[in-house]
């Protein structure tokens, strides 16, 4: 378990002074993937690069399996540092090593025989794929391909943490799928904790359990991805959120409740969301046999988060007030969120 507790880090003095990280808690819990997004310069590197202490925060705790980082002495600093592998954007291979040393190379600083580093860099090119290359350079390397090579080195002294810096910004959309699906098995498989930090929201949504934001130093909102997605309440979130759900309602759906609002008439519109189970539910066809109203839709996208369905539509009723009182009423009683869209189309 990985626990940060309240993490400043100031870097400079006087006028260069930079409070790049305002007092940062976070909890990371065995087993899970969790990851931090933000835009550039919120913060994302510093904070973790703070968790193995290559940059030692200002103030606050680093805990690993309940052991407090920054009281340890040198030497017991770098044998805990064994349980925190580390991932790059850019990878940060040793051209002019093979594949096999690149993944060897933590394991002979650690001084192992060498019959040992040669089952466990064998064990661990096949674990990602690479068994073949193992006599290879990294510049005769696809970019996965050396993201690969990064993870076996990252894994070579048996972690209990991967900690992924931009892992898959530099990679194609398909060969991302297939880093991320590696190191999903990382978690699966070998029981790793790992902490993601992205401004990909694509990678938040296909990876992670959960997720944190940070904007300006500090987390503005935090939860489980599914929760995070359906529901975001900071306006950065919800911008961040809509770079891959589209849940805003078509400018001519606007134009015409502005107009509608001019003439003093009504337009019954509401935003339903349905996680999981209510995503089943026959609901529209139900509400148009049981209550006398219409049931247009509007706009609607449906995505599956952690392999729970999720869905958002933007619906019309038309009907008398209180046929659509009963109408909300009986959405509420299903366990679905509804709520009216206002006259700016929020
Ligand atoms: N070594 C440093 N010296 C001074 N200021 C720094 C240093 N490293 C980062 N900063 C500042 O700290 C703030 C946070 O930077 P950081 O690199 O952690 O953000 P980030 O979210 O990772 O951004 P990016 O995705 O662009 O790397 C920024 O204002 C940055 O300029």
């Amino acid at each position: 378990m990985l626990v940060l507790k309240d993490i400043h880090k100031v870097y400079g003095k006087d006028s260069k002074r930079v409070e790049a990280l305002k007092g940062i808690s976070l909890e990371i819990g065995q087993g899970e993937i969790f990851g931090v997004i933000g835009f550039s310069g919120a913060g994302k590197s510093t904070l973790i690069r703070c968790v193995n202490l290559l940059e030692r925060p200002t103030s606050g705790e680093v805990f690993i399996d309940g052991v407090n980082l920054q009281h340890l002495t040198a030497s017991q600093l770098r044998k805990e540092r064994k349980k925190i592998g580390m991932i790059f954007q850019q990878f940060n291979l040793l051209n002019a090593k093979t594949v096999f040393k690149n993944v060897a190379m933590p394991l002979i600083i650690d001084g192992r025989p060498k019959e040992e580093i040669e089952k466990r860099v064998n064990a661990l090119l096949s674990f990602v794929g690479l068994s073949d290359k193992a006599k290879q350079y990294p510049d005769q390397l696809s970019g996965g391909q050396k993201q690969r090579v990064g993870i076996a080195r990252a894994l070579a002294t048996d972690p209990h943490i991967l900690l992924c810096d931009e892992a898959t910004s530099a990679l194609d959309p398909d060969t991302t799928q297939s880093i991320l699906a590696l190191l999903k098995k990382v978690r699966d498989e070998l029981g790793i904790t790992i902490l993601m930090i992205t401004h990909e929201m694509n990678v938040i949504r296909d990876i992670c359990d959960k997720v944190a934001v940070i904007d300006g130093g500090v987390i503005v909102e935090q939860g489980s991805v599914l929760d995070v997605f359906s529901e975001p309440q900071q306006e950065i979130t919800k911008n961040f959120v809509r770079t891959i759900i589209n849940d805003a309602i078509p400018p001519t759906i606007k134009a015409l409740i502005k107009e509608k609002h001019q003439e003093n008439d009504s337009m019954y519109l509401y935003r339903v969301l349905f996680k999981g189970q209510s995503t089943h539910l026959p609901l529209l066809s139900t509400i148009a046999k049981r209550f006398p109203i219409d049931v247009n839709v509007i706009h609607g996208t449906i995505t599956e988060l952690q392999g729970i369905p999720f869905g958002h539509l933007i619906i019309e009723f038309q009907g008398e007030p209180s046929a659509i009182e009963q109408v909300l009423s009986y959405i509420r009683q299903q366990e679905v969120t509804v709520r009216e869209v206002d006259i700016h189309g929020a």
